[in-house]
């Protein structure tokens, strides 16, 4: 069975009011016929990007607790960004991982819990540069798996490989690398389930642009991208496009 492409784009921590209105007007104006796009603004915008950006675009939180509403200062729940109109959270990210600790049992807590609440999830996972450079890039990535595997639904898990050393630093995984590792987690994968492996999709997250994405898209068991830097500017437009060419 074909697996539909899926392009996220990740704005991070950036933009104001001005900004996100300005890129919200953009979107609606990208063909998203044969790919299915997810925009993920900070928390505070993503009521105004909820209200204007057109179907078939989705909005996802960057980011939710494990736990509901309540005593969690300084979060927000897989609840109110339901009732705010997201359809989407992404978890996992590396800066997560990195700049506020979360370890593979309280992703698992925050998975469990946005599915419970019928979000879908961008689950990412990936190695760092010196994983890489010790042959630990499967061994890392099943690790990130492992503890979730049981919740990996393609109806409602994207899984986004993200290496590391490659987010935000201008230097792109090779098609070559990427494939590798894309096909090594969906293997790792059919060995927990063959029709979850075959169906879910694998996003490859890192420095993807407008100039990398026609190759990267021709990779089999890549089924999309996850993009930071580039999902601010009109480039993202055109990655959307590669990705939807590559894969008719
Ligand atoms: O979530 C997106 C990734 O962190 C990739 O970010 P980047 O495209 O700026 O490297």
């Amino acid at each position: 069975m074909a697996r539909k492409p899926i392009v996220g784009g990740n704005w991070k921590c950036n933009l104001d009011k001005a900004g996100v209105s300005a890129l919200v007007t953009s979107l609606n104006g990208m063909d998203c016929t044969d790919c299915e796009v997810v925009v993920a603004p900070v928390a505070v915008h993503l009521g105004s990007v909820v209200d204007n950006v057109k179907a078939p675009i989705e909005v996802s939180g960057q980011n939710c607790n494990f736990k509901g509403n309540g005593a969690y200062t300084g979060e927000v729940s897989a609840d109110q960004l339901v009732d705010m109109g997201a359809k989407w959270v992404i978890l996992g990210h590396s800066e997560r991982r990195e700049y506020f600790k979360e370890d593979n049992e309280m992703l698992r807590q925050k998975l469990e819990y946005a599915l419970s609440k019928g979000l879908k999830v961008i689950f990412c996972i990936g190695e760092k540069l010196e994983e890489r450079n010790a042959n630990k890039t499967l061994d890392v990535c099943k690790s990130q798996l492992e503890p979730v595997k049981d919740l990996l639904k393609p109806e409602t898990v994207v899984i986004a490989y993200e290496p590391v050393w490659a987010i935000g630093t201008g230097v792109t995984a090779t098609p070559e690398q990427a494939q590798e590792t894309h096909k090594q987690i969906r293997d790792y994968l059919a060995t927990v389930n063959a029709d979850m492996a075959s169906k879910i999709r694998i996003q490859y997250g890192g420095s993807a642009n407008a100039a990398n994405a026609p190759t990267l898209s021709a990779c089999p068991d890549i089924d999309g991208f996850l993009v930071g830097g580039a999902s601010l500017k009109p480039e993202f437009a055109d990655i959307i496009k590669a990705i939807a060419a590559a894969k008719k």
